[in-house]
């Protein structure tokens, strides 16, 4: 069964060209070298290798530097040429995914924590977005650092994620690729300030009556690292798995090994079935994280049904708990039962037919393989 239109955003299809980490196909975009200064932007084109003279913002801006590059487009450090004010410009490869984008940012538009959108318009095809500036990302900062957060930096992060995901669940939609390169410090005096990027994947929860949707399924995408145990499921995203997503990327942040951290780039459904189990802590079931908080996270997480309101609050009490107070006697294996039942519920009635049916016969066998293991462990 496939996601039903009208009901939430987009069906978004996994990014064309990402990160490394992200799923999609290798990347088909180029930017402009990095330099100091250009009046003229040269961007190369989205299909031919040669650069090409395309002049964006019909000469309002100057194009100053390249500063991102992912899945739909890049991201350009722009000055308004009256005013000398600075600006992330997002130019959008053109395709419905950027508008798609385009569509899940209005919604967040103006909530707190979300960079301002400005304007927005089409040019040659490709959608523009301009937008406030932000700086460096959770990501970069750490590399600046030169070392992982301490787990109390990690704590003092932790309701500062929370409150950002909360604020755009507030608005209707699932971010739906929580991670580090998505989280960034504002610039001057807003430096102290944490924002969230890019709702390229995001969808909507919320019909247009205002409830939450049925559950229904999606064709695996986000950041392998960093997705819940249901995103591998192809179970749609709901407000839940943003803050599996959340556990994780502080996991990351925190230096914190991961069973999945060094498995392969999932392509076939049979990759996602073994992150999905590693997330799950494995066939024992194990303890996914030995911090008491970041476990008993992913623990209220797990145990959110489809619709199910999550306690924001609660979570980020549990980042106030001191660590020394937290015994690793507290910590207790994280809980599957939920994820395993439905998920499984899942895949005997839907989901084989859908994705396997372009499958290799090898990537079949390995998948039986594993769902017979599965369920010989669930007897
Ligand atoms: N408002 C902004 N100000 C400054 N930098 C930004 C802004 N928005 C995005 N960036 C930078 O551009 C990078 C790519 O942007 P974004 O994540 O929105 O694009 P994407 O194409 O969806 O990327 P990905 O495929 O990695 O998810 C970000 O990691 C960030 O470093």
């Amino acid at each position: 069964m496939g996601a039903k239109n009208g009901r939430h955003l987009d069906p978004v299809a996994p990014k064309a060209e990402p990160e490394p980490e992200t799923i999609g196909s290798s990347a088909s975009i180029c930017a402009a070298p990095d330099t100091n200064s250009s009046s003229d932007f040269s961007c190369e084109s989205f299909e031919k290798p040669l650069y090409s003279d395309i002049h964006f913002g019909e000469g309002r801006f100057n194009m100053i530097n390249v500063i991102g590059r992912g899945g739909y487009g890049i991201v350009v450090l722009a000055e308004d040429v009256k005013t000398k004010k600075r600006y992330a410009l997002k130019i959008g490869k053109p395709g419905s995914a950027s508008r798609r984008e385009l569509a899940a940012f209005k919604l967040v538009n103006g909530t707190k924590g979300v960079p301002v959108l400005i304007k927005e318009w089409r040019e040659l095809g490709c959608v523009i977005m301009q937008m406030q500036l932000v700086g460096m990302s959770l990501s970069e900062f750490v590399k600046q650092k030169g070392r992982k957060l301490t787990l109390d930096e990690g704590f003092k992060l932790a309701p500062m994620l929370i409150d950002l995901v909360e604020a755009v669940h507030s608005k209707g939609i699932i971010h739906a690729d929580v991670k580090p390169t998505n989280f960034a410090f504002g610039i001057g005096s807003k430096s102290s300030k944490l924002y969230i990027l890019d709702f390229g994947l995001s969808v909507t929860y919320l019909t247009s009556s205002g409830k939450h949707m049925e559950e229904t399924y999606r064709e695996a995408n986000g950041t392998p690292y960093y997705m819940s145990a249901n995103q591998h499921m192809s179970l749609w995203n709901s407000r839940r798995d943003d803050l599996e997503s959340v556990v994780f990327t502080l996991m990351e942040l925190c230096g914190i090994d991961r069973r999945w951290k060094h498995m392969p780039y999932p392509n076939y459904h049979a990759d996602h079935m073994v992150y999905w189990n590693a997330k799950l802590g494995g066939t024992d079931g194990g303890t996914i994280c030995q911090v008491l908080q970041f476990n008993n996270m992913l623990q209220m997480c797990r145990t959110l049904k489809y619709k199910d309101k999550p306690d924001y609050e609660g979570m980020k009490r549990l980042f106030k708990m001191k660590f020394s107070k937290a015994s690793r006697n507290d910590i207790k294996p994280v809980s599957s039962a939920a994820v395993v039942k439905h998920s499984l519920n899942i895949w005997d009635k839907n989901v084989i037919m859908r994705f396997h049916k372009d499958r290799t016969e090898e990537d079949k066998e390995m998948y039986r393989g594993k769902k017979n293991k599965e369920e010989s462990d669930t007897d």
